[in-house]
């Protein structure tokens, strides 16, 4: 997995060759004794920040306990580091996931909720794709009755360039089946919100 060192396998020369022209592109020397290990660097940084392309839903959740546990599962405030498909520059925040267990009462091991954010997040992404992706796949690989993601990021597209406004987050969410339902999504929000500092 991407946070036990596997990381996705770039083109380490391509990439390499790519961030020496972006380099000189500024108007930089790449040849220059800082810059002389970047592209390296950067490539290998790549496939860290990228890994999640070599990886898939259905593996992070083959493995499921049956404890027949029929109501909400809720883990918040997963943290989540993505980057943005349209600048290459990162978004980061929290991403809030709570499901309901398919009606044989199957459900998964609570560090693979955050396996998925993670996995979605360490690709090229937009903020409301990484939210879908993660609901749909637990309905489709987990059977989940219900679910609920909530993801709430800071863009540092709009923080460090552009319209630049440090501070402002984005928040996205994706509800599907029973958790469409009002009064178990207020109960998911209860459960979210309480004990907030
Ligand atoms: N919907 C969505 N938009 C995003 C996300 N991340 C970045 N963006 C936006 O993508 C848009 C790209 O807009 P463009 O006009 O093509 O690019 P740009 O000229 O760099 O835009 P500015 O950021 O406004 O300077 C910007 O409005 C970004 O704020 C995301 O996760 N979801
Ligand atoms: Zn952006």
């Amino acid at each position: 997995m991407a946070s036990e060192g596997k990381f996705h396998v770039v083109d380490q020369p391509r990439a390499e060759a790519a961030v020496r022209e972006l380099l000189i592109a500024i108007g930089e020397d790449p040849d220059r004794e800082g810059l002389v290990e970047t592209p390296a660097r950067v490539a290998r940084a790549y496939g860290e920040f990228f890994a999640g392309l070599s990886l898939d839903a259905a593996s992070v959740l083959a493995k499921t306990f049956q404890i027949e546990h029929e109501e909400m599962i809720l883990v918040r405030d997963i943290e989540v580091y993505s980057m943005c498909e349209h600048h290459l520059v990162p978004f980061h925040g929290v991403a809030h996931v709570g499901y309901i267990p398919a009606k044989d009462g199957r459900v998964t091991g609570l560090s693979k909720l955050a396996r998925l954010v993670e996995m979605y997040a360490r690709r090229p992404q937009v903020q409301e794709r990484l939210t879908t992706q993660v609901a749909d796949s637990l309905v489709t690989h987990l059977g989940a009755q219900g679910v609920i993601v909530i993801v709430e990021c800071e863009h540092l597209c709009m923080s460090m360039r552009g319209i630049r406004k440090p501070g402002s987050r984005t928040i996205t969410s994706a509800v599907r089946g029973q958790l469409r339902d009002p009064a178990t999504r207020a109960e998911a929000m209860a459960l979210l919100l309480g004990g907030k500092r």
